[in-house]
């Protein structure tokens, strides 16, 4: 039998990669990545250092070993700590609605923002953000807002040594800068998925890591 070539949520993801591309390439402030195979943009300062503390005493509280969809092979794979925020707490509602803003993005498409923690030795391993629609788990994804479209990801703290954030294709290893905002497009141009956009936590070698993650579907997420 051959394979049909429907990409589910293409015309959404092209329609949206579009938009939110052009509202960030048009903002002086932001950074892109120079590559011709993924869009990755960076926004410094996005958070200020006191949001930032007020984000990692968070986590330390919400902070669980993290899971992943492909739990059977998942062990050793994503090694962090992580944990979701309380979406009605008045300080996590505001920054989550300024990345709304930033991307122009529906704040209905946006996932709970989530935190996550890194010690020495633990990573995230390579992987793509959107989901393998060839998956078990894809049938209830595609009802609870569908194909991930663009992740944000904040940088909490400085990582006196590793635990980079590693596009493995693009050849970029971001370090950790406090308050950076980084933002990518997890869709190509024609709203097929990127395996460009490949990338990694990197092992923390020094000290520890904390991020925190939003990542928006083409739908109303629920
Ligand atoms: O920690 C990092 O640098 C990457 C995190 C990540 O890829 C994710 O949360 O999806
Ligand atoms: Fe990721």
């Amino acid at each position: 039998m051959t394979k049909t070539a429907v990409i589910p949520d293409q015309d959404a993801l092209k329609r949206i990669g579009a938009q939110v591309r052009q509202r960030l390439e048009s903002d002086p402030e932001i950074y892109k990545v120079p590559t011709d195979i993924a869009e990755i943009f960076a926004v410094p300062n996005f958070l200020t250092p006191e949001e930032c503390r007020r984000f990692i005493a968070m986590i330390d509280v919400v902070a669980r070993p993290s899971e992943l969809h492909e739990t059977a092979y998942i062990e050793k794979f994503r090694t962090s700590y992580s944990g979701n925020f309380n979406p009605h707490d008045p300080f996590v509602k505001g920054i989550s609605r300024r990345i709304d803003d930033l991307l122009g993005m529906n704040p209905a498409t946006g996932e709970a923002i989530q935190g996550q923690r890194y010690l020495p030795g633990q990573e995230f391993k390579p992987h793509n953000d959107w989901f393998y629609t060839d998956q078990e788990y894809w049938k209830m994804e595609r009802k609870r807002g569908g194909q991930r479209c663009w992740t944000a990801m904040a940088f909490l703290n400085t990582v006196p040594q590793g635990g980079h954030t590693h596009f493995t294709h693009v050849g970029a290893s971001i370090e950790p800068k406090p308050g950076v905002l980084l933002i990518w497009n997890n869709a190509k141009p024609d709203g097929s998925p990127n395996e460009d956009t490949m990338h990694a936590g990197t092992p923390v070698i020094e000290g520890s890591k904390y991020v925190l993650t939003k990542w928006y579907r083409t739908r109303k997420h629920n």
